[in-house]
């Protein structure tokens, strides 16, 4: 970007962020559909005189580079140089309770806490740019767009431009997760995935998809039909055979039920916000988290 670069001076202080977890895909809606979580990361962006300051505590504490290299730090940096903002310097505090590669989009929450915070240093609503920018990172919008805006978001492409819509959940939609101790990378179970697809499978997940958006914002009683998956969760199975193996036992049992984003987290959404007696889901902690409304925040720091 050229011309004249709006500095951030210390008037501007920082910026506090809070961004949501998110479950992609809901089945057959692979790269299209996501659902934000009740599950929050919280951000501090202090602008500082000079040089970069990373601490984080809690999820991925032990694990994630404390340097240029942060997931959070290159997505705002990428923002910020689109916005032509400088930042002298950065000290970025993170408070994590998302766990790190379980298909609960830690990565996606990543990004968009750093667009959101050069869009909030800018001065700036985030809008189609920051959606085509944290996708632009992330490579698919489902989880993105959940994080960015919340509640259902269907998410599609027009050539390079990643687009997304918002949806009303229904009320009745009360998500349970069930999270394994094992991580499984993205990037890694997306290699699992088969160029092509029978047209019988892609025609499923056509109904499926579509019968989604309905089951989630209209007619909870059609998720059991509405959740179910032949486009990835088949070949990504042998990343997580106990995962799929609840899935199916759950949707025996009559719970709607399928992979949480690229696994191995399990999404239930029981009629009532309970799971049946009798589902063997050791190995699995369970958690209730509510749907996510309002999507990522970015307040003042004051
Ligand atoms: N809050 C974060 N801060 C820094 N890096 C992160 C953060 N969240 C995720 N990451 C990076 O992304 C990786 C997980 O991404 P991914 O495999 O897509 O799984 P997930 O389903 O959790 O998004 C982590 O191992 C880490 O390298
Ligand atoms: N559509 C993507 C969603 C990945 O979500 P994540 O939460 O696992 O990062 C995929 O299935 O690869």
């Amino acid at each position: 970007m050229t011309g004249v670069r709006p500095a951030v001076t210390e008037v501007e202080v920082g910026v506090r962020v809070r961004v949501p977890a998110s479950t992609a895909n809901l089945g057959s809606g692979f790269d299209a559909l996501g659902m934000a979580l009740g599950l929050h990361d919280e951000l501090d962006f202090e602008v500082v005189p000079g040089g970069l300051e990373v601490v984080v505590g809690g999820e991925g504490a032990a694990d994630v580079p404390t340097d240029e290299r942060h997931l959070v730090v290159r997505a705002f940096r990428a923002a910020a140089d689109h916005l032509g903002l400088d930042v002298p310097g950065l000290r970025l505090t993170c408070r994590n309770a998302i766990p790190h590669a379980r298909g609960l989009g830690s990565s996606a929450a990543a990004i968009v806490a750093g667009v959101a915070a050069a869009h909030g240093l800018a001065g700036r609503e985030l809008d189609t740019t920051a959606l085509q920018l944290a996708a632009e990172f992330e490579g698919h919008a489902d989880n993105v767009a959940a994080s960015m805006f919340g509640g259902v978001v269907i998410a599609w492409t027009e050539g390079d431009r990643y687009r997304a819509v918002r949806v009303d959940p229904h009320p009745g939609v009360s998500p349970v997760v069930l999270v394994p101790a094992e991580e499984s990378s993205t990037r890694t179970t997306r290699g699992l995935l088969p160029p092509e697809v029978p047209h019988g499978d892609a025609a499923f997940a056509a109904s499926r998809s579509a019968l989604a958006v309905h089951a989630l914002s209209v007619d909870p009683s059609l998720l059991v039909s509405a959740l179910d998956d032949r486009l990835h969760e088949p070949y990504r199975e042998p990343a997580w055979p106990a995962t799929s193996r609840l899935v199916r036992a759950l949707r025996e049992a009559g719970v709607a039920a399928a992979v949480s984003g690229a696994g191995p987290t399990v999404l239930a959404l029981p009629v009532g916000g309970d799971l049946p007696p009798g589902v063997d889901r050791e190995g699995f902690e369970v958690r209730r988290v509510p749907v996510d409304l309002g999507g990522v925040c970015v307040a003042p720091l004051g």
